[in-house]
C-alpha cells in the first residue's frame, strides 16, 4: 500500500503488547518506516526496542492515525497521554470500549473508529471489522480500511452494536483454532501417534484446511469432498457434528457476552 501520508504525518500506538505487536509487525512488514511510528508502552519488549520506532516519548501534533491498543481496563491511565494530539484518527480496537466512551474523553467532534482485528494481522492474513462514529468521515474510514489493509481483510459494519459479535467470532477466534489444533495433536497421540508428530499432521492439516477454505468453494462442498460414503470421515463427523455446532454458538455467544460486560 502507498503510505505516503501516512509516513509524512506519522502514527502513534498507544500500547504494543501481543495485538498491538502484531499489527506493527504486519505494518513493518509491508514497508511502513519504523522512524513514522511512535509508540507509548512503559513495558517495552525486546522485539519492540528492536525495531527501531520512536520510544522516547516524543509524538508528533498531528499524526495521521493514533491506534488504541491498549487493554479496556487500562484505559484511564493511558489516554491522557494523547491529550496533546490535535487533528487526528483516533482507532481503536479495544474489545468492548464503546465509541461513546471515547467521545466522552475526547469530545464528540473527535473522528473515531473502533476496529477488531486479530492476531493473524502479524502476518497479513487477518480480517479486521471497523466502524465509524458520526465525526468519522467517508475519508477517515477510506484511511482506516487502507491502513488496516496492509494487515489483512477489513470489513465494514452497519453499526457498532454488531461488534461484540464480531469480537466473539473473529477476534478471539484465533484462539479457538489453536485450541482445535491443540485437541486434535493431543486426539492423534491417544491413538498411538509421537507427539512431534501428531502436532505436525494437526498444524498442517489446519493451516492447508484454512488456505483451501479461502479459495471461495463453500465450506460445506469443501467438507463433503472429504467424506467418502460410510468411510473414515463419516464415521467421525457423526461424532463431531452432534456437538460442535451447539459448542461453537456457546463459545462465541460467551465471548460476545463477555464484550458486552466489558462496556461497564
Ligand atoms: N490479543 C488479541 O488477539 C486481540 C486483542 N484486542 C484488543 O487489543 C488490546 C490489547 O490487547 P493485547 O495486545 O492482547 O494485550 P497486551 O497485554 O498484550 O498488551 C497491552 C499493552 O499495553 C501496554 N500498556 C499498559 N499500560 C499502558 C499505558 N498506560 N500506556 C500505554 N501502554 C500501556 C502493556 O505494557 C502492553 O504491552 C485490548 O484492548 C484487546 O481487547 C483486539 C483484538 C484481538
Ligand atoms: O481476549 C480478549 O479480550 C481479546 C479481544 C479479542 C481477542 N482477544
Amino acid at each position: 500500500m502507498d503510505f505516503t501520508d501516512i509516513e509524512a504525518r506519522g502514527v502513534v500506538l498507544l500500547g504494543c503488547g501481543k495485538m498491538g505487536g502484531a499489527m506493527l509487525a504486519g505494518w513493518l512488514d509491508r514497508g511502513l518506516s519504523p522512524g513514522a511510528v511512535h509508540v507509548i508502552d512503559p513495558k517495552p519488549s525486546d522485539w519492540l526496542r528492536n525495531t527501531g520506532v520512536h520510544l522516547d516519548g516524543g509524538l508528533p501534533d498531528s499524526p495521521a492515525i493514533t491506534l488504541i491498543a491498549v487493554k479496556p481496563q487500562m484505559m484511564g491511565d493511558a489516554l491522557p497521554a494523547l491529550q496533546d494530539l490535535d487533528d487526528t484518527l483516533y482507532v481503536s480496537i479495544a474489545a468492548g470500549t464503546t465509541i461513546g466512551a471515547f467521545e466522552a474523553v475526547f469530545g464528540a467532534e473527535a473522528r473515531i473508529v473502533r476496529a477488531m482485528p486479530n492476531t493473524p494481522a502479524a502476518i497479513s492474513q487477518g480480517i479486521t471489522a471497523i466502524v465509524g462514529n458520526d465525526a468519522a468521515t467517508a475519508d477517515d474510514l477510506d484511511l482506516a480500511d487502507l491502513f488496516l489493509s496492509a494487515v489483512g481483510e477489513v470489513v465494514r459494519l452497519n453499526d457498532e452494536s454488531e461488534m461484540d459479535a464480531v469480537t466473539g467470532l473473529s477476534g478471539s477466534g484465533p484462539a479457538y483454532v489453536f485450541h482445535m489444533i491443540e485437541a486434535m495433536t493431543a486426539a492423534g497421540e491417544a491413538q498411538g501417534l509421537a507427539p512431534e508428530l501428531a502436532l505436525r499432521l494437526a498444524r498442517a492439516t489446519v493451516a492447508g484446511a484454512g488456505a483451501l477454505a479461502m479459495s471461495g468453494e463453500d465450506p460445506e462442498q469443501l467438507r463433503k469432498n472429504v467424506t467418502s460414503p460410510n468411510g473414515t470421515t463419516q464415521a467421525g463427523l457423526e461424532v463431531l457434528m452432534e456437538e460442535l455446532q451447539d459448542l461453537m454458538a456457546r463459545t462465541v455467544a460467551a465471548a460476545a457476552d463477555r464484550s458486552r460486560e466489558l462496556r461497564g
